[in-house]
């Protein structure tokens, strides 16, 4: 059987007493209250030791008690003055007993059979009897219970009441009656056995320190088990928001997959880079394919270096030497100017094959993104778009198809995907993905093509460019399990600290 040093101990000193009172236990372990109450319970539960508890009636002494028991009751200083002389005055009474002690003391005397009493002159004059003289050097037992009391504070009423009636010590103001557990620590036979048959105390340390290992003294010790099943209180470290965490495990995997991030610094972007430079007219209704948001203040940003914005400029205007004959309308600089939030992540892949790129090469973003939109339960005006372009030589639309299917399983975990026939301005062809939920069933995930050349050539890429752009927060929703899309950016702490992190 498994037993603490504490327990061990216990059992020891209990089998010496057999049965103890606890407080006496407590003295003879040299254990703190605490502890013994533990090994006590421990040692009850395994059947070696047993607790008996039964409510005791005890007296305490009162703040008058420990005064008299100082300089007597009030009874027996009288008794010294009358005996020292002979007889006194009610009067004379005053230099020992203060007005309250003085209005009781002739009953006391009286009944005490110490005094005798007679008036003189009008006066009351109380003479020492006899039986006074020799009291002065006899305990009555209402002396001896004060004397018990003063010394232990408290003794059992049981005790008390062979002496007087605990009465007499509540009228007397003595003492005050109250109730108290008393508990009893009883070894078992079980106990006996196990302490005979030898029990080795080590003692027991919780902490391996340096000095234990320096000093071999951990050969002679104990290490004390700890129980892991034991409930403990919750503890709610610092953690990342959970909805960072799987934008952030999704950016590990694509990093794993070889693909480059593309980052930004601002949340606002440029017409020209949100649409013009995505071969979205200006003048055209394709340009509203999405509701945007504009920006009041500043309204302008500025164009790349001219040579670039112009090729675009030409591109819009007649298809520049693509072949296209583009949108046929005056493009103006200024309207490409307007700044606002971003609207989607392609803005970034964009800017990156404008800044040069690898070929081959794979790139993504991960961008918040702003669009207006009654906000509801599954809408956000803001939301969070993963976009990305593969480039090289020979793409095809199959690779895209491919390369789409591939992310619909590793990120979305989807087991069947599906490919519509779409629109976007800046891709030819353009395909919408959806995948497969076992619990979600079919989820819009995202749109996809092949770049434009239009589009790639005045950013001075030549080679096919395939691009996909998928709005994440829902396929997070589902990941978290929430069904209030507003919950990912929530501050609610209950849910902060209990959503699972997941992937
Ligand atoms: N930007 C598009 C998605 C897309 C990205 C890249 C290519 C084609 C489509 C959207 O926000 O819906």
């Amino acid at each position: 059987m498994e037993l603490s040093y504490q327990e061990k101990l216990t059992l020891i000193k209990l089998k010496d007493l057999k049965k103890a009172k606890f407080e006496d236990l407590v003295k003879e372990t040299g254990l703190d209250q605490v502890a013994v109450m533990r090994a006590v319970l421990w040692l009850q539960s395994k059947g070696l030791a047993k607790l008996h508890e039964r409510q005791k009636r005890i007296v305490r002494i009162t703040e008058l008690g420990k005064k008299y028991a100082e300089i007597g009751l009030p009874e027996r200083r009288a008794l010294k003055l009358l005996v020292e002389r002979g007889k006194v005055s009610l009067d004379d009474l005053r230099e020992v007993l203060s007005d309250d002690e003085l209005k009781p003391i002739i009953g006391i005397l009286r009944r005490e059979g110490w005094a005798s009493v007679r008036k003189e002159d009008g006066k009351l004059i109380l003479e020492v009897t006899e039986k006074g003289k020799e009291a002065l050097s006899k305990e009555r037992p209402i002396d001896k219970a004060l004397k018990l009391l003063a010394e232990k504070g408290e003794v059992e009423a049981k005790e008390l009441e062979q002496l007087v009636p605990i009465k007499e010590l509540k009228s007397r103001k003595i003492g005050e009656e109250d109730t108290k557990a008393e508990r009893e620590v009883e070894i078992t036979e079980e106990g006996i056995k196990l302490v005979e048959k030898g029990l080795e105390l080590k003692k027991e340390v919780s902490v391996l320190t340096p000095e234990l290992i320096k000093s071999g003294e951990w050969r002679n010790v104990e290490f004390k088990r700890f129980n892991i099943q034991a409930p403990v209180r919750r503890v709610y470290p610092g953690k990342k928001q959970p909805y960072r965490v799987f934008l952030d495990k999704i950016r590990r995997k694509l990093i794993e997959m070889g693909f480059i991030e593309m980052t930004a610094e601002s949340l606002i972007e440029t017409q020209f880079w949100n649409f013009d430079a995505l071969f979205q007219p200006q003048n055209h209704p394709a340009r509203d394919w999405t509701d945007t948001y504009q920006l009041k203040y500043p309204k302008y940003g500025s164009l790349p270096d001219e040579e670039l914005v112009e090729k675009v400029k030409a591109s819009h205007e007649h298809g520049w030497t693509t072949g296209s004959r583009g949108w046929g309308y005056k493009w103006d600089p200024r309207m490409a100017m307007l700044l606002m939030p971003r609207a989607h992540a392609t803005a970034l892949s964009a800017r990156q094959l404008g800044k040069g790129v690898q070929i081959p090469g794979k790139y993504f973003a991960i961008q918040r993104v702003f669009r207006p939109d009654v906000l509801d339960r599954t809408h956000l005006i803001e939301f969070n778009q993963v976009d990305g372009f593969v480039v090289d030589e020979s793409l095809t639309f199959k690779h895209l198809l491919g390369i789409l299917k591939r992310f619909a399983v590793e990120i979305a975990g989807a087991k069947k995907v599906k490919f519509l026939p779409d629109y976007y301005p800046f891709t030819e062809p353009s395909v919408q993905m959806s995948a497969y939920h076992p619990e979600l069933g079919w989820v819009e995930f995202g749109g996809a093509g092949i770049f434009r050349e239009e589009m790639t050539k005045p950013l001075g890429i030549d080679v096919p460019v395939i691009a996909w752009g998928i709005g994440i927060d829902r396929l997070a929703m589902f990941k978290l399990g929430i069904d209030d899309i507003r919950y990912l950016f929530s501050y609610d702490l209950k849910w902060l600290r209990e959503a699972k992190l997941v992937w």
